[in-house]
């Protein structure tokens, strides 16, 4: 579960989210949509307890996940290590949630020998593996051709059937936040406000 009560974020002196209130309910896909700059990343960061300094109340559960635009794995571990380290799971954990994703024998692999399709997938692997309450998806599926977004949008929305967490998605694409929200929101205006899609 997820409820934010914002009075105001701002950077220094620029207020860039108004007052907003946001309820998400587990197993609920809340959609953002919204022009550039109008502050997606920004609530997101929030609504992942990354960004503590914002004037108002967040509640939500004890395990949150994110998974961002670029896939941000170490490059300097592998695969397998990548899912472990940053969550604190058992090497069987990481490999039982790599197969889900598709990738059985690859646990071994470096970062760099993944094409940006398997790098996403394990992004989700490792957003999924400690059972999130709370899932933030920040454009998670950008610079994939139509075949591979098709894909992961099925797998993700499984996965998000499976362990419910309450989901937030930010993203340009329409095909996207169709695909997996239960429900639409757009940001808009300076300071931005939340008005029903
Ligand atoms: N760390 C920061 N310091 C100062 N201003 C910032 C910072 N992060 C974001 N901003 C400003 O806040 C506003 C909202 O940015 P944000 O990245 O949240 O927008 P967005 O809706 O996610 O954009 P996009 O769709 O292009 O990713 C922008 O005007 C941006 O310049």
């Amino acid at each position: 579960m997820i409820r934010l009560d914002l009075r105001s974020k701002a950077f220094g002196a620029a207020r860039v989210l108004g007052p907003m209130a946001l309820d998400v309910a587990p197993g609920e896909v809340l959609g953002v949509s919204g022009p550039s700059g109008a502050g997606k990343s920004t609530l997101l960061r929030i609504l992942a307890g990354i960004d503590a300094r914002f004037d108002g109340e967040l509640d939500s559960g004890q395990r949150r996940a994110m998974v961002f635009q670029s896939p941000t794995l170490m490059p300097w571990r592998c695969v397998q290590d990548n899912v472990t380290i940053p969550t604190g799971a058992t090497e069987a954990d990481a490999r039982a949630m790599l197969s889900r994703v598709g990738l059985t024998g690859m646990e071994q692999m470096w970062p760099a020998q993944l094409s940006l399709g398997q790098a996403r997938r394990v992004g989700i692997a490792r957003a999924f593996v400690g059972r999130p309450e709370v899932l933030i998806l920040d454009e998670p599926f950008a610079s994939l051709d139509a075949e591979r977004i098709e894909d992961l949008l099925e797998l993700t929305a499984t996965l998000i059937d499976e362990f419910r967490p309450a989901v937030v998605l930010a993203s340009h694409s329409e095909q996207e936040l169709a695909a997996l929200s239960t429900r639409r929101v757009r940001l808009e205006g300076r300071p931005a406000r939340l008005i029903a899609a």
